[in-house]
């Protein structure tokens, strides 16, 4: 399929099987309901309750160890919940519905299915050493969803034009700086066409001056695209140009949710002001 070669993201293909249908499902796009995530009696996420819609651009913040990370781990099927269930695209996505009508933890197959419809960027490229950039981008839609090699290679190169590398198509991981690593890793992300990008502290393993052309490439694809964002970051005023709410995690829960002028500017709960004195 063509598309515009300055915006690759605006117009996302069908997929097959339950993610085509997840297209028009109507409600929350991801839903977490009263989600209990337990690392033997240490409860790390607490009754957990928040949505995000289709197109929004959700910001995770909070101290260390509040939760933020087992909440993206958990859509990856990384972690497995404890008690709770995860909606996708209106679909049980951490259980499904048994034959006597009550929801039961679901199988591999299942998990994999709905993970299509997510991508992930970690603060960690790990991009395939022994690739090329291009293959790096490939490797995913030709090998797991069947895309066709040029259709893949077509894909990539307008995607390595969204994240400013179109000139390193050849180039191996190891003749990138650890900021255009983490370029190719956010365009390898999104050549499976998720409808979800999660985005996991992805600067964190990063030079300071290598930050800001990251940050840039994201704040142009939150602005330019349709996808929607959940993502945990320390770098509050990236999470002020880019999300549509704000929550505020402490101990596993929502403290606070809201706008980011209402967050940062005014936030309600002491719990967020006193984190973001300290951060600020
Ligand atoms: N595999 C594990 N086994 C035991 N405890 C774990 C495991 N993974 C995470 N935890 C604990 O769960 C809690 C939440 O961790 P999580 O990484 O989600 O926090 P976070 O808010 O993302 O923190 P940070 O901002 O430092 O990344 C922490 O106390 C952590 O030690």
């Amino acid at each position: 399929m063509a598309t515009d070669p300055v915006n690759p993201l605006e117009k996302q293909a069908p997929q097959d099987g339950p993610a085509a249908s997840a297209e028009t499902a109507p409600g929350h796009l991801v839903e977490f309901d009263q989600v209990v995530k337990r690392y033997g009696d240490h409860v790390v996420l607490d009754n957990l309750d928040f949505t995000v819609e289709r197109g929004q651009h959700v910001t995770l913040i909070g101290p260390s160890g509040s939760g933020k990370t087992t909440i993206l781990r958990l859509l990856m099927t990384l972690e497995r919940v404890s008690d709770g269930v995860i909606r996708v695209g209106g679909e049980p996505f951490s259980h499904v519905l048994g034959a006597d009508g009550k929801l039961k933890p679901a199988g591999e197959k299942h998990q994999r299915q709905i993970r299509k419809k997510i991508g992930m960027v970690f603060q960690q490229f790990n991009l395939f050493p022994n690739m090329n950039v291009l293959q790096n981008i490939t490797e995913a839609p030709v090998n797991v969803l069947g895309v066709d090699r040029a259709e893949a290679e077509e894909r990539a190169r307008e995607l390595l034009e969204l994240v400013g590398l179109r000139e390193k198509v050849t180039a191996h991981p190891t003749q990138l700086s650890g900021g255009q690593q983490q370029r190719v890793a956010i365009a390898r992300a999104l050549a499976m066409r998720p409808e979800i990008l999660l985005l996991d502290e992805v600067t964190s393993a990063l030079d300071p001056e290598l930050v800001a052309g990251v940050l840039d490439v994201l704040r142009n694809i939150a602005h330019t695209t349709d996808i929607t964002m959940l993502c945990v970051t320390h770098e509050m005023s990236f999470a002020r140009d880019i999300s549509d709410t704000v929550l505020m995690f402490d101990a596993g829960r929502v403290v606070e949710s809201g706008s980011p002028e209402q967050i940062f500017t005014e936030p309600a709960h002491e719990r967020t002001r006193g984190f973001l004195s300290a951060v600020l």
